[in-house]
């Protein structure tokens, strides 16, 4: 039962279209419902149209998070990331996932998406034969160009060529197979096309065109691809990219009236009552839309309609796209394939690669095609929307030139736009909003401007005309001068911030953004714990520590799973455990029927699964310190045995382990921060992918710092080599106190030292005196840490915070 009253809304698929319009509806009625997003995603909400991006090497995974794991908490929203919904109960408005869960709803929104169509070739099973679709998609190109040297895509449509850029990007040989006979025909004509496979070739794409596929062909493994007409093509990898089918299995098994897509009415209601459904799994007037900008729309009416406020309803979109290949401009919007009773209107430039072509019908322009300059597609793209007469204009509107007129600079043409026009596509962001933004609430970055309005957050290709608009409405200086602050609450960047903290003793996040003049007084997930951090680091002894500023696996001091369930992970100084220290571990394990018992990767023991209300109980038996496995502060100093039992030993590694980790234990540090102890050159820690590791060498210690064995492997740097162990520890409180107070929120050590290098590092640390100084302040931070489970079990009023808040939404 639900203890609120307010009505229960689910959301099945966390992906673009269905979280955007959660999104409006949490701006137009913050409390109206209980939401619970349903995902099989084990991710938080992320822009897939970055995936391109992110396999060209533009963008990591981390920065396509649209909404992180906090936004769901901090708007009250329980998520189900990892949960496939199996079935719904229209009768007693009910669904169930895949992992047990069964979720009540009084209404219901299905944005399930699209899956991508995988041609049923025979061998389509085999290993390196997938989609271009998601995230793991994306870490298996990655990971499969490490290896392998070969990549076939199937489709030349915008997928398949951008996830072939991406291909070529990682360093393999691309061939795209194509069945047209020419590229990208659902967006461009044929000169256009042609004009673009010319261009990728000399990128160093290889084109098959015309060719039907018929077996992939190897045992385990793809080993290529044969095809109808008996040629074949060599390729360690397939990606198919041959279009998309909307996701309708659900909604079809449920009875909800399905044609290609989930058939809705313009209110983005379905056949089913309490039922809606939007995004690509959606069909409108017999349109089932595979881009955001259409889809952002009806998430914006849908958020009207559950919200009650009134709205006239979705009535189809026009779209426009544009290749996300860097090197190449290719815009097409409307009807670019001039169908009957329409004329077309052609400028090529062969000299310079530039062709552009608008198709008209009735006076109105309802299609253009433009490959080598783009740079007039928002407008032409604003003409087709407004279906305007467009009579005697034709040739200005080609050329962008008006009869007799001389040329139109960008900004001549950006400053004659009128305000109502759209500027970002994707977020449906229009020049006045833009205005607004920049002049009234003082954004000075295009990442301000992002912040603000979310334009240029998705494929960025409004990014130009947006930094336009800004040196327009701001001036030149402010494009040239613009650096982007901490995030879009700010301009100030973090070593501002901390000088004007020092400078003038701010003492709360509260203060700091008074007076600092925060463009949003409550701040947001990116400022709140930078804040939090930097006045805890430079005020230990008066600061104190901001709980709900902290991300939610610090204020719950465990590691939140993708099941939403929680582990739990003692500390185990140096790695090193006693039968009755695993004894203790094992009871309290079976006690609380703890799912899975894993070794991690820091040699310390983890127990997986476990409900948030059972932590503070199984702290309270286990009895141990935290092992902080969820902070940014030191997680584990992994060591090998040393001197203590291999014969290659030369120094007591285990025992220098254990006096870092008690040394450092409960530090907050930016990011995390690893240590390793190796007894000697070989290295069994790895202490050279750590971020401060610890070789023993004969009659001393080498000091490496900056490592990391994450996404970006990196090997550390030679900090120094040192005699004693009491060195070692007098150089790690140097280095790490320096850390503390010069890097960035959220920076690891290796981040750091690639930005400021190794040598300005040794150059700080390479006086005694100010080493001394440096130690002296991290003692005294670590002199104020405490144990938070400790504190926890003895508190009732913080053990209250892992009660259930309100009764599960499960019946
Ligand atoms: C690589 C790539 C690049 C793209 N580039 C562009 C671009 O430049 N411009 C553009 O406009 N569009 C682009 N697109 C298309 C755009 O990403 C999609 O149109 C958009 O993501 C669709 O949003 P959606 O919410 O409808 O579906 P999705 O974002 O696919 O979200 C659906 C979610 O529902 C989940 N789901 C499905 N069934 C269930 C179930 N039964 N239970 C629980 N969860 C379920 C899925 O796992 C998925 O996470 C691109 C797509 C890809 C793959
Ligand atoms: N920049 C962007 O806007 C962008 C980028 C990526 C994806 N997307 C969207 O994602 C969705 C999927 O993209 P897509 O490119 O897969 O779909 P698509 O339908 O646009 O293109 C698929 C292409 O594959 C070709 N094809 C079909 N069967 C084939 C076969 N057997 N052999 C070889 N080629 C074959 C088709 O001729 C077509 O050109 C679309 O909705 C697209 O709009 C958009
Ligand atoms: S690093 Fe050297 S001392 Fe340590 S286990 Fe390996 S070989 Fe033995
Ligand atoms: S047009 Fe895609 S982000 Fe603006």
């Amino acid at each position: 039962m639900n203890t609120t009253n307010k009505k229960k809304l689910v959301l099945v698929g966390n992906g673009m279209a269905g979280v955007r319009a959660v999104e409006h509806l949490l701006k137009l009625a913050p409390q109206a419902y209980d939401i619970t997003i349903i995902g099989a995603e084990p991710h938080p909400n992320y822009n897939r149209i970055m995936l391109s991006s992110v396999l060209a090497g533009g963008a990591s995974l981390r920065e396509i998070v649209i909404n992180d794991w906090d936004w769901y908490e901090d708007n009250g929203i329980r998520l189900l990331a990892g949960h496939r919904v199996t079935d719904i109960d229209s009768q007693s408005k009910r669904v169930f996932t895949d992992q047990g869960e069964t979720v009540a709803y009084d209404s219901l929104i299905l944005a399930t998406g699209s899956d991508p169509f995988m041609l049923p070739l025979p061998g389509a099973d085999k290993e390196g034969v997938i989609a271009f679709r998601d995230i793991k998609d994306c870490e298996m190109m990655m990971e499969t160009s490490k290896k392998y040297k070969k990549a076939i895509v199937i489709g030349g449509g915008l997928l398949g060529l951008e996830a072939a850029r991406g291909l070529l990007h990682l360093g393999m040989e691309v061939s795209v197979v194509h069945i047209h006979h020419y590229l990208m025909e659902r967006q461009l004509d044929e000169t256009a096309a042609n004009m673009l496979q010319s261009e990728l070739e000399r990128q160093g794409m290889k084109f098959l065109l015309r060719k039907n596929s018929g077996t992939i062909l190897g045992k385990k493994r793809v080993t290529g691809l044969s095809f109808t007409d008996g040629t074949e093509e060599a390729g360690d990898l397939i990606v198919m990219a041959v279009g998309i089918r909307p996701s309708v299995g659900l909604a079809r098994e449920a009875g909800i009236e399905v044609n290609r897509g989930i058939v809705v009415n313009d209110y983005m209601e379905t056949s089913v009552k309490d039922v809606y459904a939007v995004g690509e799994c959606a069909e409108h007037r017999g349109i089932a839309y595979g881009l955001v900008a259409p889809l952002y729309e009806q998430g914006a009416v849908l958020a009207k309609r559950l919200a009650g406020v009134e709205t006239s309803g979705y009535a189809g979109s026009v779209t426009s796209t544009k290749l996300k290949v860097s090197g190449v401009d290719v815009f097409s919007a409307g009807r670019y394939d001039e169908p009957p009773g329409s004329r077309a209107m052609r400028y090529q430039d062969e000299i310079d690669g530039v062709y552009k072509k608008i198709v008209l019908q009735d006076d109105k322009l309802i299609g253009a095609v433009l490959f080598g300059d783009t740079s007039d597609g928002a407008q032409l793209f604003s003409v087709i929307k407004s279906g305007e007469s467009v009579a005697g204009r034709e040739k200005e509107l080609l050329l962008g030139l008006a009869p007799g007129a001389k040329a139109v600079s960008p900004t001549e043409r950006l400053q004659a736009m009128p305000d109502d026009e759209i500027i970002c596509g994707c977020n449906g962001v229009s020049k006045g909003a833009i205005g607004e933004a920049i002049l009234v609430k003082g954004c000075k970055s295009v990442g301000e401007i992002k912040a603000c309005t979310k334009a240029s957050g998705s494929c960025g290709g409004c990014k130009p005309l947006v930094e336009g608009l800004l040196a327009i409405y701001a001036g030149d200086d402010a494009v040239v001068n613009a650096k982007e602050g901490i995030c879009g609450c700010t301009s100030l960047d973090r070593d501002e911030i901390v000088a004007e903290i020092k400078r003038m003793a701010l003492k709360s996040i509260k203060e700091v953004m008074n007076v600092l003049e925060w463009r949003k007084p409550e701040g947001c997930s990116k400022c709140r714990p930078s804040l939090n951090y930097y006045l805890g680091m430079l005020w230990p002894e008066e600061y104190i520590d901001e709980k709900e500023s902290r991300i939610t696996n610090e204020r719950y001091h465990a590691n939140i799973q993708k099941d939403g369930t929680y582990s739990v992970v003692p500390r185990i100084y140096g790695g090193v455990t006693s039968p009755s220290e695993l004894k203790k571990i094992a009871e309290v394990a079976e006690k609380f029927e703890v799912p899975m018992v894993k070794f991690t990767g820091g040699q310390r023991l983890d127990l997986l699964g476990v409900k948030k209300e059972d932590l503070p109980r199984m702290w309270e038996e286990l009895d141990m310190p935290s092992g902080h496995a969820y902070g940014k502060t030191l997680r584990t100093v992994k060591t090998c045995v040393g001197s203590t039992f291999c014969r290659f030993g030369t120094q007591d590694s285990i025992g220098m382990g254990i006096r870092l980790e008690r040394e450092f234990e409960r530090l907050n540090t930016p990011s995390k921060v690893k240590l390793a102890v190796s007894g000697c050159p070989r290295n069994c820690a790895e202490s050279t992918i750590k971020d401060f590791g610890v070789v023993a060498i004969d009659g001393g210690w080498e000091l490496h710092v900056g490592g990391n064995g994450g996404v970006h492997v990196r090997a550390t740097d030679l900090l120094c080599v040192v005699k004693t162990e009491d060195e070692v520890v007098e150089w790690a409180s140097a280095f790490l106190q320096y850390y503390r107070e010069n890097a960035q929120w959220n920076e690891r050590t290796s981040n750091w030292i690639e930005r400021v290098g190794i040598d300005a590092v040794k150059r700080a640390l390479e006086s005694k005196e100010e080493r001394k100084a440096l130690g002296e302040r991290i003692r005294k931070t670590l002199s104020l840490t405490t144990d938070p489970w400790k504190q926890i079990v003895k508190d009732d009023t913080l053990r209250k915070n892992f009660e259930p808040l309100t009764e599960p939404q499960t019946v």
